[in-house]
C-alpha cells in the first residue's frame, strides 16, 4: 500500500489577511498578515515540497513530472488543482476569473479558475458577494464610470459549513470574517473590478484594477448556479462534482475505508482529530492520497476529499423552464437536478436574448454531460406540435417565436416544447406528490392558474392541448372581469394576481394577511374548491397535486379547502376526495421538462 504524502504549507500574505490561520494549526510569521496559506500548490507563485519520508524537499511540480503512477493520469501538463486556505480579515476586492478558454486566449495559461469555498467560520449574518443584476456590458460601463457598482452587486448570506461553488465569470468577493478552504483550478489570475480605494499599508500604494480583462469575460445576466449536494452515504457527501475536480464532506466517526480510485486524491482535515493509516491528524493537515491504493481513516472529525474527476458518461436530460421573470436550465439525472444555472428573463428585450442565454446553458453542459435530449416548458398557449409560442400573456410581443428548431439545430438533439403547468403536472405527477398514483390532477396557484392530467403516467394533452386548463373555466359569470380569460373565470378570482389587487382594495399588506382574514379565507377556499371540484366530477382523478406561489401560504386555508372540496363533492365520493401540496416545488417545471417524450 502507498503511503499518504504530505506537503509543506506556504504562507501568503495579503492586504486583507491576518493572523486567524494560527488557529486552523498553520504558523504564520507574527506580526504579518497572512491571507492565504497554500498546502497544494505546483504553480510559479507558489510550490508545495514534500514534507516527510525519502522523497522529502521535492517539488510537487517534479513528483507531479516524475512520478505518474502517484497521480495515475497523464502528467505531461501542469499539475491540476490549487487548495489553500483563506482568513479574509478585511473584504477581498470584487472580482472575476477567467475560464480554461480565456485565461489560454488572453492570459496564455494552462487553467481557468473555477473555484470553491467551504466556510470554516464567518461572523453571524455574513453575506458573500456573488453575481449582479446588471443586464449589459453598457450597463456594467455606466456603473464603473459612476462609481456605483457595489450597488448593482448581488449578497447571499453564508453560515458556516456552507459550500459555495464559484465557476469562472461569476463576479464575487469574500468578506471581512470569513475563512475558507479553497480548492479550485491551478491558476492564479484574478481580475479585480473594485478594492475599497484602499492602499496597501506596507508599499503605499493602491493594487492594480482589470477591468478590461473583467470586462470580456463577465456575463450579462448573471447565470446563478445551482448544484444540489448528494449524500452518497450517511457519512460522505459530495458537495460537487465538475469537470475540473470533486469535492466530497466526509464525517469520521468510526474506521472507514477509503475506497482504491484510479486518479489521486488530497484530504484535508477541517474539524476534529482523525488518523489516516495510523497518523494522528488535526485541523489544517492536508495530504495527496495516490491513485490505486486504499487507505484508513478513524477518530472524529470532518475532512474534504478532493482530487480530479473522472467523466460522466451516462446521458442527461436537460429540462428548461422558461418563466416570464426568471429562466432556469437544469442537468436532470433521472428525475433530480444535477446542475442548474438560472437567469432573469427580459421579455422586452425579445426571444433572441433568452434563447442565446439558454444556448449558452446548454452549451456549458454539453461540455460536461452526454446529453439525450431538451425539454422546454414554457408559459401558454402554445403548439407542442409546431414548437410554436402562441402569443402568451407572460412574454407580450413573443408572436409565433419558434423554441425548439434553433436549440435542435444548435445542439442535434430532440427538443420538446409543453405548457408550463403541463410539464409541472408531468414531473409531480411522475416523481413528485402523484408518484404513488395513476391519475393525477394538478393545478398552479401562482401569478395565473393552470393545470394538466397525468393519466397512467401520459400528459392528457386534449385535441388541442387544453386538457386541464382550469383557470379559464367559470366560478361565477357575473364575477371579475380578466384581461383575457372569461369573465369570472378560476384565474380571474383566485390567482395570486387576483389575489393581490383583492388585498390591495381591502387595503391589506400582502396575500397573507389577506387570507388570515376568515372571511376572505372562505372566500378564496370556496372559489378554488369550486374550480377542485368541478375537475373531480369531470376526470375523478385518483389524487390533486396543488402547486404555484400561493401554496406558500397554504397552512391558511390547506384544512379549509379540504373541507369545502368535501361539502362540494358527491356524498359518495367524500371520504376519497385526496388533495396534496406539491413536493417537487419550484422544481416541477425543469424536471417535468426533461421528462417530456413528445408529441404523437
Ligand atoms: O485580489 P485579492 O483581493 O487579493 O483576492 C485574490 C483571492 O480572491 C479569492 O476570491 C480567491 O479567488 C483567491 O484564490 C484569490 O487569491
Amino acid at each position: 500500500m502507498t503511503k499518504p504524502i504530505y506537503l509543506t504549507p506556504l504562507s501568503k500574505e495579503r492586504i486583507w489577511g491576518g493572523q486567524k490561520l494560527q488557529e486552523y494549526g498553520f504558523s504564520i510569521p507574527k506580526e504579518q498578515r497572512t491571507g492565504e496559506v497554500w498546502t497544494v500548490a505546483s504553480h510559479p507563485n507558489g510550490m508545495s515540497r514534500v514534507q516527510t519520508g525519502p522523497m522529502t524537499g521535492l517539488t510537487l511540480e517534479k513528483l507531479w513530472s516524475n512520478h505518474p503512477e502517484i497521480f495515475g493520469m497523464e502528467t505531461d501538463s501542469d499539475f491540476p488543482l490549487l487548495v489553500k486556505w483563506i482568513d479574509a480579515s478585511e473584504d477581498l476586492s470584487v472580482q472575476v476569473h477567467p475560464n480554461d478558454k480565456d485565461a489560454n486566449r488572453f492570459e496564455k495559461q494552462p487553467f481557468g479558475k473555477n473555484e470553491c469555498w467551504y466556510i470554516l467560520d464567518c461572523p453571524e449574518d455574513a453575506v458573500l458577494i456573488y453575481g449582479h443584476s446588471l443586464t449589459s456590458l453598457n450597463n456594467f460601463d455606466e456603473t464603473i464610470h459612476q462609481g456605483t457598482l457595489l450597488q448593482s452587486l448581488q449578497h447571499v448570506p453564508i453560515a458556516k459549513g456552507d459550500f459555495i461553488y464559484v465557476p469562472a465569470g461569476t463576479v464575487h468577493a469574500l468578506t471581512k470574517g470569513c475563512v475558507v478552504l479553497e480548492i479550485q483550478q491551478n491558476s492564479d489570475t484574478t481580475y479585480r473590478l473594485f478594492d475599497y480605494d484602499r492602499s496597501d499599508p506596507v508599499t503605499g500604494k493602491v493594487r492594480p484594477l482589470h477591468l478590461e480583462q473583467a470586462r470580456r469575460i463577465i456575463r450579462f445576466p448573471h447565470f446563478q448556479y445551482t448544484e444540489p449536494a448528494v449524500m452518497l452515504t450517511p457519512f460522505r457527501k459530495r458537495l460537487t462534482q465538475t469537470p475540473d475536480f470533486f469535492v466530497e464532506e466526509w464525517s469520521i466517526r468510526q474506521t472507514h475505508i477509503l475506497e482504491v480510485s484510479r486518479l489521486f486524491r488530497v484530504i484535508t482535515v477541517i474539524e476534529g482529530t482523525i488518523e489516516l493509516d495510523h497518523v494522528l491528524l488535526s485541523v489544517g493537515a492536508t495530504a495527496i492520497l495516490p491513485a490505486n491504493s486504499t487507505f484508513l481513516i478513524k477518530g472524529n472529525g470532518l475532512v474534504l476529499i478532493t482530487g480530479p474527476s473522472l467523466k460522466m458518461t451516462t446521458p442527461h436530460r436537460i429540462g428548461i423552464d422558461l418563466g416570464g421573470t426568471q429562466t432556469r436550465v437544469a442537468v436532470i439525472d433521472q428525475h433530480k437536478i444535477v446542475k442548474q444555472l438560472s437567469f432573469p428573463t427580459n421579455p422586452k428585450a425579445g426571444p433572441s436574448q433568452t434563447l442565446s442565454n439558454i444556448e449558452y446553458a446548454i452549451q456549458v453542459f454539453s461540455e460536461e454531460f452526454h446529453l439525450s435530449n431538451i425539454g422546454i416548458a414554457a408559459p401558454g398557449p402554445l403548439d407542442t406540435k409546431t414548437g410554436l409560442l402562441l402569443s402568451p400573456p407572460n412574454l407580450p410581443g413573443w408572436d409565433e417565436v419558434d423554441l425548439v428548431t434553433p436549440l435542435s439545430s444548435a445542439f442535434d438533439l430532440p427538443v420538446f416544447l409543453e405548457n408550463d403547468a403541463n410539464a409541472a403536472a408531468l414531473g409531480e405527477a411522475l416523481y413528485g406528490a402523484g408518484r404513488h398514483s395513476s391519475s393525477v390532477y394538478y393545478v398552479t396557484v401562482s401569478t395565473g392558474i393552470g393545470g394538466g392530467y397525468v393519466y397512467m403516467k401520459q400528459l392528457i394533452r386534449g385535441a388541442n392541448g387544453y386538457a386541464g386548463e382550469i383557470g379559464n373555466t367559470i366560478i361565477d359569470s357575473s364575477g371579475p372581469l380578466h384581461p383575457v380569460l372569461n369573465k369570472g373565470s378560476l384565474e380571474g378570482y383566485a390567482s395570486g394576481t387576483a389575489l393581490q389587487s383583492r388585498a390591495n382594495e381591502r387595503h391589506a399588506s400582502s396575500i397573507e394577511r389577506l387570507l388570515a382574514h376568515p372571511q376572505e379565507r372562505d372566500r378564496f377556499t370556496n372559489h378554488l374548491a369550486t374550480g377542485l371540484a368541478n375537475i373531480i366530477h369531470t376526470i375523478d382523478p385518483e389524487v390533486i397535486v396543488v402547486g404555484g406561489g400561493v401554496t406558500g401560504s397554504a397552512d391558511l386555508y390547506w384544512e379549509a379547502l379540504q373541507e369545502r372540496v368535501r361539502e362540494l363533492v358527491y356524498p359518495s365520493l367524500r371520504s376519497k376526495v385526496d388533495i396534496r401540496l406539491a413536493e417537487l416545488k419550484g422544481q416541477a417545471g425543469v424536471i417535468g421538462a426533461a421528462a417530456l417524450d413528445g408529441v404523437e
